[in-house]
């Protein structure tokens, strides 16, 4: 399959799966320079660039771990989503999860993002739903 993307500023980096089986595909941040991200501060950044997504699929913003883990570095609407139908650039919301200040350099890997396939069902009202084994029980109902 084959999707388009639009670089919508001259330093923007075309995404890049590190490996060549990666689910994800890395995310660079097109700043002009470093940001710094306080402590539970968010952002949205830029990654300079725009995708055509075909019809019955989506994207979906990832964080990456080693970010995460060593940084505290996370995404605040984790998993972004990412509307086949959006021409616009694509934004990151990170955010600063740990008691220290993070600066995101220009070119940081930020994210990844993942293409997936999403179904577009009917959603049809009813008065009644077919009984299950669960039935409710949820929010931990089978222990720890
Ligand atoms: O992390 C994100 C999340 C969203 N988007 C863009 C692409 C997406 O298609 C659009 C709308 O996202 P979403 O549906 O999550 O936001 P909303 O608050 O529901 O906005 P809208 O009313 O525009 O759908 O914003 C990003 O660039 N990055
Ligand atoms: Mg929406």
């Amino acid at each position: 399959m084959n999707i388009l993307v639009q670089k919508l500023s001259p330093t923007a980096t075309i995404p890049q799966k590190m490996t060549e089986n990666a689910s994800g595909f890395d995310l660079f941040a097109d700043i002009g320079e470093p940001i710094i991200l306080n402590p539970l501060e968010w952002r949205q950044i830029s990654t300079g660039i725009a995708l055509e997504i075909p019809v019955g699929y989506e994207a979906q913003i990832r964080p990456r771990s080693g970010l995460s883990s060593t940084l505290g570095l996370s995404i605040l609407n984790s998993p972004g989503t990412i509307d086949s139908d959006y021409r616009g650039e694509i934004k990151v919301i990170l955010i600063n999860l740990s008691p220290n200040p993070i600066r995101i350099e220009p070119e940081m890997r930020i994210a990844q993002i993942v293409f997936c396939p999403v179904i577009s069902p009917q959603l049809i009202e009813a008065q009644t739903l077919s009984e299950s084994l669960r039935q409710d029980g949820g929010f931990g109902h089978t222990g720890q």
